[in-house]
Parts: C-alpha cells; structure tokens; sequence
C-alpha cells in the first residue's frame, strides 16, 4: 500500500533574485505575501499558511509538499517507502520549522524531483487577503518535468496512492483527491516544476488576467483555452526563474461515486488535447510535433 496523501500542500523553489519572485507573486499573480526574511518569502493564494516558499538561490532547488491526514500515516507511508525500496529521509527538526509542519519525510521520483510529504502543517485563523484581486480561489495542482513518464508514474500510482484521469500522449494527468489532477507529469529531459496552478473563480477572471499580464508586459505562454481533459478554461504566463503559472476555472470533479464508473482516458498528443479552442502552446512540453518535423510558433 502506497501512502495516503489528502492534498498538495506547497511548493519550494529556489530563485534567481527573491525581490524579483516576490513582486511577481504579488503584482501580477495576485498571492499574499505572509513572511519573508532575507532568504526565503512564504506567500498564499488560499486558507493555508502557505502555498509557495520561495527561497533564495536557484541552487536551493525545487520541491513539491504533500499532506497526509497524521503523524501516524506519516509514519506507515514512511514504512511502505521502506518495504518497497524506496530511499525514505526523515526531514530535519530545522527543516520542519521553515516547512511549518510538525511531520515530514522525504523521497524523490525516478526521475529525482523531490517530494516531501507532511503531517499537521500549521494552519493559519486569517483568511486570504490579496493586494492584486486575481480572482484565485485556491493553489491547486502542479506539473513536474519527467525524464521516464512509465517510472514516474508507476510511482506516483504504487508508492503515492495516485490514479490516473488521463492520459495526454504518455503525460499522465494523476489526482489524490476528488480533483481531476493534482500532478501532472510531462515527459522533458529534466526534472523539476514544470508549471504551477491556481484555480480561479470564473472566466472573467481569467479573461481580466488576460489584459492585466499584457498591460504589464508578463509573456502570455498559452491561453485563453480549454483543456478537453479537466474542462477547465485556462491562461498560462511566464514567471521568474523559468517557472510557468496556469490560472484555470471550472476543473472536474471525480467523486466517489463517479469513480466507480470512471475510465480514464487516452487523449493523442495533439494540439487539440491540450486546447479544445485552439489556442497553441508556447511551452515546450505542451508542444506538438509537425508533420514536417518543424514545432509550431505562436502567432505573434
Ligand atoms: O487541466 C488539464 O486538463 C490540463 C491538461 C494539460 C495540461 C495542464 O496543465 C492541465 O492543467
Ligand atoms: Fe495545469
């Protein structure tokens, strides 16, 4: 048995310049800044105490957080790692502390992204109070860069309760929870975050976003759409440090109930399974290939 985990919980990722990720956070992504000292800034787009923390240094990595519901399923999740040869590290007491949770351990994927999984976060009794209204109902999902999509997911699915929605090509679309997806793992030749989500509360918001990025010269990487795979609507943009932001609205549900019924589905590696609408991606992941061998540009 895998480990149990409820939801993602946050993000960690090292930065070229922490002014620069911060300002971006707040002016243009619309998140809450909530601390920030001279090497990290811990910021929010929701009711947890935090969704990203940025620290300083590119070098400092990047890390994905997951919660499970106890110390005590901490601590079986931890066991199964071990039963099944799966190198498990019990974090730090100063590494709980900057994590602000009282459990954690750590385990990487095959293709070596780092993935903490965490017991009894703190919680934080303030709601989430922007400085830019982006419409951002909660952090929601992430895509990681996969060197071996069979490996990662087969790990995700037997070592981290995972199950597949959907395929896009050998991109697997996994939730661990009644969300379509959670992770999202994109076959590339590295690894790392590959885009960092947000919901938002409708359309407008997405639309606003749309002429709020350009009027402040963000790079709109792909967007407005719609993924035929989750049904949300979506707009994507290039942050610091190479990192892709999606905002989307409307992602589907997989109940319970649903589940008893549910199959997932193989969608080909084409421009339409990433965008029912037609908007072309400018994300190399999401990038189909041409018939004649060239990669499609976005219209300028
Ligand atoms: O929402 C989706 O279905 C989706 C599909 C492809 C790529 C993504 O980032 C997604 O969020
Ligand atoms: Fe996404």
């Amino acid at each position: 048995m895998g480990a149990d985990l409820h939801d993602i919980r946050y993000v960690r990722i090292g930065c070229d310049d922490l002014d620069t990720s911060v300002r971006f956070a707040t002016d243009i992504l619309g998140l809450e800044l909530m601390e920030r000292d001279g090497n990290r800034a811990y910021l929010r787009g929701d009711d947890r105490d935090h969704n990203i923390c940025y620290t300083q240094g590119r070098e400092s990595g990047q890390v994905t957080g997951w919660e499970v519901a106890s110390l005590d399923a901490l601590d079986e999740a931890a066991k199964a790692f071990e039963a099944s040869g799966v190198t498990v590290r019990a974090g730090t007491s100063e590494e709980r502390e900057l994590r602000r949770v009282r459990g954690l351990i750590v385990v990487s994927d095959p293709t070596g992204n780092i993935i903490e999984l965490v017991a009894r976060p703190d919680a934080c009794g303030r709601r989430y109070f922007p400085t830019r209204d982006a419409g951002i109902l909660n952090f929601s999902h992430v895509g990681l860069h996969t060197r071996n999509p069979s490996a990662d997911e087969a790990f995700w699915v037997r070592n981290l309760g995972g199950k597949v929605s959907d395929w896009i090509g050998d991109a697997a679309l996994i939730r661990i929870n009644d969300v379509h997806h959670n992770v999202a793992l994109f076959p590339s030749t590295r690894a790392g975050i590959q885009h960092v989500n947000f919901q938002v509360e409708s359309i407008d918001d997405i639309m606003r976003s749309f002429y709020h990025l350009q009027k402040n010269n963000v790079r709109i990487v792909f967007g407005p759409g719609r993924h035929p795979t989750s049904g949300a609507r979506f707009l994507y943009f290039q942050g610091p440090d190479d990192i892709v932001y999606e905002y989307s609205t409307g992602v589907r549900l997989i109940t319970a109930e649903d589940e008893k019924t549910y199959v997932p589905r193989q969608f080909p590696k084409a421009e339409s399974s990433f965008c029912m609408w037609g908007s072309v991606p400018d994300i190399p992941e999401f990038r189909v290939p041409q018939p004649n061998g060239s990669a499609v540009a976005r219209a300028a």
